[in-house]
């Protein structure tokens, strides 16, 4: 089986190529996959393939809104193995692969997600390096809700960006006392207010059109970065500087994107990196557990 491996400011995905959604992708072997010791290791499993070809093998019951027959969908996988609706750094690497790989011969396409249909811009991509933006769509607030951190309870803003999440802006917060937060332990949040999990971002305020965010993802753990969650963060905080539409630069460990949110519609965008491609044994894919 051929792979690619890539990420999106650090934020990792293994990359699969198959335009004919003829591979099986059962959950405890993509987190095998992903598992950094016993598989190649990475955030999620990016599957390629044409969302036509994922409708006909009931991978997809039907085609979501905006999403056609003919486009690239990214059958994302987190690496726990569960499916996620939606994943702004992986649509960037998702959209340089396709570029760099001769997939895709345009700059400007829709990339099919769970969550809908995802313009791209890839303004740049060559055999290593890319800079996309993403048209990450409609931007949903959810009302307050709050999470626990280290014995604190943090208040944050429940929103849906295709997928949930918890922006908690700390004021207080400062990017050394962000840095030293332990999330190794997977935050406390309310089940009833979020059934399906959700990502969770802490953040610094809003300082010269910039904050600095951590984050503690569904389905994986805290990971580099989270574009879907740099999305969540860029809406909470201008909301609690008092405003709303705005252009800010979301620092995380893994690097810098830019957000830029208008009404209630939001744009990512910012860097992928192929790193390598290879091929997994296919004995070693379907040997038993
Ligand atoms: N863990 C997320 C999916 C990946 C999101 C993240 N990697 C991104 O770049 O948006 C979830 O279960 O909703």
């Amino acid at each position: 089986m051929e792979f690619s491996k890539g990420h999106g400011t650090e934020n990792d995905f293994v990359i699969l190529p198959d335009p004919d959604a003829e591979l099986a992708l059962p959950e405890h072997r993509v987190a095998i996959l992903c598992d950094r010791r016993r598989g190649l290791g990475a955030d999620g499993v990016l599957r390629v393939a044409r969302a036509g070809a994922l409708a006909a093998v009931g991978v997809l019951r039907d085609l979501p809104v905006g999403v056609g027959a003919d486009d690239w969908f990214m059958d994302y996988r987190n690496a726990d193995g569960s499916i996620a609706e939606m994943c702004g750094n992986g649509v960037r690497v998702f959209a340089h692969y396709l570029c760099a790989t001769g997939l895709e011969l345009r700059s400007e396409f829709v990339v099919g997600s769970r969550a809908g249909g995802r313009p791209v811009t890839v303004h740049t991509a060559d055999h290593v390096h890319g800079d996309v933006t993403v048209d990450m769509g409609q931007v949903r607030d959810l009302g307050p809700s709050t999470a626990t951190v280290g014995g604190r309870v943090l208040a944050g803003i429940g929103i849906d960006v295709g997928n949930p999440h918890l922006a908690c802006v700390d004021p207080e917060m400062t990017p050394a006392a962000l840095a030293a937060l332990d999330l190794t332990v997977s935050p406390g949040f309310d089940p009833g207010f979020f059934p399906e999990g959700v990502n969770i971002e802490i953040l610094t305020a809003l300082d010269g059109g910039s904050v600095d965010m951590r984050v503690h993802e569904r389905g994986v753990g805290e990971t580099r970065s989270c574009g879907t969650g740099t999305v969540a963060a860029a809406v909470a905080a201008l909301r609690a500087n008092g405003g709303s539409d705005g252009k800010v630069e979301v620092r995380v460990p893994g690097g810098l994107v830019e957000v830029t949110v208008e009404g209630d519609r939001a744009a990512l965008r910012g860097p992928s990196v192929l790193v390598a491609a290879g091929r997994v044994d296919d004995r070693w894919w379907t040997e038993p557990v």
